[in-house]
């Protein structure tokens, strides 16, 4: 069952800084909040509010900005965490329940019907405080399929509207992804949001997957941020679903490279090199034929339009060049090479990049030529 749209609920600001080391100031999150909430990001998780005062003042200051996403905080089975939730201007909380044998036995040191007994306590709670609930099922991926139903019914009961499916360990595929999901949707009238960790590189793929079986909301992080390998980030899982799927989230592609660039500056964690849709070289091409085919037709090499994203393709010289770049990027320098002296500067790019390790910049790439020019090479 395809979802002609899909709600993102990103929880940067929530396990994106959860990513061990990552603490942002309460500047950052402003920012972040602000930059997610010009691209048209609907939800945002911001929170722990049982972590302290100083984390429910971030809360509320996010709140005080007035921005159009909706608020989520999330909060333990704890009385006391319910109730610190309260007053901040968040709108949801994920009230998290362990869902497996696992969690259940050897984190709560609780049972099944414990769960089941006490789960509507809670909701009721968060709901007299005038919040929306969703019931965040941590370990999902590794609970009995007929105890998430059973836990949705008694969530749906309760009160709650929303079933976060998490994928906690990120060891979840996505064909098992898509089978989980479909047995949920066809079982409960709830909102379903799929929270995928990237562990085995498989976040988005199970995100997407989610959504193909009828997940209505997913989470996602600037850059793919989160605990350990991090979550399903948001850039990927916003072109996969416009891309591949035609699911429509109301983000605005354009606005990635300043969000992403803002977040690795405030996580202090880089992105790197390769990562698609923001990573430098996402769009970066060396390679000869490449460069050829890209400059005959962009279609040749291209999936898709880096504009769409707010980038552009960028060709650099290197040990697999070929003649065709060469005199393309000392055009964009001035300088107008023929196919014989563009064939003669290949050897020395390769020289160049293979003691240097990266590809030579606009002062290298004049004195390639200098050198080249000079009666030595006459
Ligand atoms: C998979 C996830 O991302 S879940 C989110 C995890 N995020 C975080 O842990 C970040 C924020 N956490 C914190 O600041 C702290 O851990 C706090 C404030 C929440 C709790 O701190 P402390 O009271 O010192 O407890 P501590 O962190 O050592 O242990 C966690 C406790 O929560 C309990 N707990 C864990 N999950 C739940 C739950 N869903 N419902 C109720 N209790 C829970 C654990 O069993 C443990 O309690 P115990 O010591 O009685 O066994
Ligand atoms: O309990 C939840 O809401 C999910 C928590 C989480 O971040 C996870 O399980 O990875």
């Amino acid at each position: 069952m395809t979802q002609p749209f899909i709600t993102i609920n990103d929880t940067t600001l929530r396990d994106g800084e959860q990513s061990a080391g990552v603490a942002f100031s309460l500047d950052e999150k402003l920012a972040i909040a602000r930059r997610l909430d010009a691209i048209g990001v609907p939800e945002l998780e911001v929170g722990i509010p049982a972590m302290g005062e100083e984390e429910r003042a971030s809360i509320r200051a996010v709140a005080g900005l007035g921005l159009n996403p909706k608020l989520m905080v999330w909060s333990r089975m704890h009385p006391e965490d319910i109730a610190a939730c309260r007053d901040l201007g968040a709108h949801l909380v994920d009230i998290s329940v362990p869902a497996s044998e696992q969690h259940l036995a050897y984190k709560l040191k609780r049972d099944r019907q414990w769960l089941l007994r006490e789960l509507p306590k809670y909701i009721g709670a968060a709901r007299d405080l005038g919040l929306d609930v969703g019931v965040g099922c941590e370990d999902a991926s590794r609970a009995d399929p007929d105890f998430l139903c059973a836990l949705a019914e008694v969530a749906e009961r309760s009160g709650a509207r929303r079933l976060r499916f998490a994928d906690t360990l990120g060891i979840l595929e996505p064909f098992t992804t898509f089978d989980r999901i479909a047995r949920l949707r066809a079982n409960t009238g709830l909102e379903i949001e799929m929270h995928a960790h990237d562990d085995m590189g498989l976040a988005t793929a199970n995100t997407l997957a989610a959504c193909k079986a009828g997940a209505t909301h997913v989470n996602t992080t600037v850059n793919g941020l989160g605990e350990r390998a991090g979550n399903a980030p948001l850039e990927e899982v916003v072109l996969g679903l416009k891309k591949l799927h035609g699911i429509e989230t109301g983000v605005e592609l354009r606005g990635f490279p300043a969000l992403s660039a803002l977040v690795a500056s405030a996580s202090g964690r880089a992105v790197p090199w390769q990562k698609s849709v923001v990573g430098a070289g996402a769009f970066t091409h060396e390679a000869g034929i490449h460069v050829d085919g890209l400059l005959k037709h962009p279609d040749n090499y291209q999936g898709f339009d880096p504009q769409e994203v707010g980038q552009a393709h960028r060709i650099v010289l290197g040990k697999h060049s070929g003649s065709r770049a060469v005199q393309v990027v000392y055009a964009g320098l001035g300088v107008d090479l023929d196919e014989a002296q563009a064939q003669a500067l290949l050897p020395q790019v390769r020289a160049f990049v293979a003691s240097h390790k990266h590809p030579p910049e606009t002062a290298d790439l004049i004195g390639l030529l200098a050198s080249l020019r000079s009666p030595l090479h006459v």
